[in-house]
């Protein structure tokens, strides 16, 4: 049976140079995370090698932004799950709606990502996510179940042990985005639980996280955290300053052993 975790994640997308992100991650090096949670940053490729080595003896979780499917080639300015391991990530996200609507990935080229990271021992950490004019006709839950399914097509059992699936509606990210009601996150978590267990098996040995992300902050970190089927939260802005991240990371520690019991 896998052990229920939270989890908090927080990714700086395209922010902090190496100098900054150095800086931020010698402020998390020394942070005792809480029983029970498990954490996780997302630098900038520029300075991932970097903030692994800082991070290396500590629990936090390094991972990238993004990376190619192939091993190596000619694909410039791609880089591969290969030599993402090499500078120590552990995780690597896959499928943020940035890159799905900027970068031209679809459903299939993150499956093609999500089965490389898995081939190379990185975790991935994929994102789904329902667009404003899908969430406004009501069929958010087509989108994302679809999303879903594909991202996790082929994978064995013990891949499926290894990812992580992570909800964040794409009209509420950023500062133009609004975050989600909780109890509209609940509904769609619990439809993504059955989509999952559909895949990995009703029998709980297999516990895929689910996780929430979009405009979490300190005044609604804690009201997804407490939902039944949110495993955790992908924290972008309020996450950036390192006392803010371990700050929110200690605020939902208490939730650990009360989800545990559920
Ligand atoms: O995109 C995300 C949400 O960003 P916010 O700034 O929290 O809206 C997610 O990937 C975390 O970066």
């Amino acid at each position: 049976m896998d052990q229920k975790s939270v989890w908090v994640g927080t990714n700086w997308k395209m922010n902090k140079g190496p100098g900054e992100a150095i800086a931020a991650a010698d402020a998390l090096a020394s942070f005792k995370l809480p029983e029970g949670v498990r954490a996780f940053v997302t630098p900038p490729l520029t300075s991932l090698k970097d903030v692994a080595s800082i991070l290396q003896d500590s629990p936090v979780m390094v991972g990238a932004q993004t990376m190619y499917w192939e091993d190596s080639g000619a694909w410039t300015g791609e880089v591969s799950a290969p030599m993402i391991a090499e500078c120590g990530a552990s995780c690597v996200l896959l499928g943020h709606s940035e890159r799905r609507q900027n970068f031209g990935e679809t459903d299939w080229t993150v499956n093609r990502k999500v089965q490389a990271a898995l081939r190379h021992g990185l975790r991935p950490l994929i994102c789904i996510g329902d667009l404003l004019d899908e969430y406004e006709a009501g069929v958010s839950q087509e989108t994302l179940a679809r999303q879903t399914k594909i991202a996790l097509n082929g994978l064995s059992r013990e891949d499926l042990r290894q990812v992580v699936v992570i909800y964040e509606p794409v009209w509420a990210i950023g500062s133009s985005g609004r975050p989600a009601d909780p109890p509209f996150v609940s509904e769609i978590h619990t439809k993504l639980r059955s989509v999952v267990e559909e895949i990995a098996g009703h029998d709980g040995s297999i516990r895929i996280p689910l996780l929430y992300g979009g405009s979490v902050s300190r005044a609604n970190i804690r009201d997804y955290v407490a939902l039944s089927d949110v495993d955790g939260v992908l924290i972008g802005r309020a996450g950036w300053d390192p006392e803010d991240f371990m700050s929110l990371i200690a605020s939902v520690g208490d939730l650990v052993s009360v989800k545990a019991g559920a």
